[in-house]
């Protein structure tokens, strides 16, 4: 079982790292870890299990927060019109996206960052994904607004990137160019 003792925080290299792609078809150790990161988001959305093991909320994780140098990560929660997203995808990538932005206006977190890091993060409106399933079928997503925005805070994991390189230093909460809140 997946708890926060497993999941790396920042200054941790493997945060930085561009991940490896995971041969396909998957191997049973990669498909029982992301089964594993699944099994953690649904665990840290449960009071009861959250509680008791002490876990932090999550709708979405990738391999590198828990120290695994692999493209993958594992998503599970209900959009603002009660769609539920639980994937868990092998070599993600944005196939195409919208010009147009969006952005959380209460800002972003990250289960790997132990402080809060207020600013817009502007991230595309929508965007197109091609993927591995769990069951080893190719995926294509088309996903906007608030799913859009959980899946870009994941693929970033998987380049090394954290949501606050895309706050404007500057001027943290300055309204991005061509965008509209999700929120
Ligand atoms: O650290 C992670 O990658 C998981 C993040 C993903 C995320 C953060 C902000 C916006 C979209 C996705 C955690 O889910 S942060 C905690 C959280 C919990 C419930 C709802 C939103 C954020
Ligand atoms: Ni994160």
């Amino acid at each position: 079982m997946i708890t926060m003792d497993d999941i790396v925080r920042e200054g941790h290299p493997a945060l930085r790292k561009v991940t490896e792609e995971v041969p396909l078809p998957p191997s049973e150790e990669d498909k029982e870890t992301l089964e594993e990161m699944i099994q953690y988001l649904k665990n840290s959305q449960d009071e009861q299990v959250c509680n008791r093991y002490g876990l932090r909320p999550g709708v979405g994780l990738a391999a590198p927060q828990i120290n695994v140098n692999k493209r993958m990560l594992a998503v599970h929660f209900t959009d603002m019109k009660d769609k539920l997203y639980s994937y868990g995808l092998f070599n993600p990538r944005i196939v195409s996206h919208s010009v147009e932005k969006t952005y959380l206006s209460t800002g972003e977190g990250c289960l790997s960052v132990d402080r809060e890091v207020p600013g817009y993060v502007p991230r595309y409106r929508r965007i197109t994904v091609k993927a591995t399933d769990l069951e080893g079928n190719d995926v294509k997503l088309r996903l906007r607004d608030y799913a859009a925005i959980v899946f870009q805070h994941e693929i970033d994991h998987l380049h090394g990137v954290m949501f606050y390189d895309h706050i404007d230093q500057d001027n943290p909460f300055k309204e991005p160019e061509n965008a509209t809140p999700a929120d």
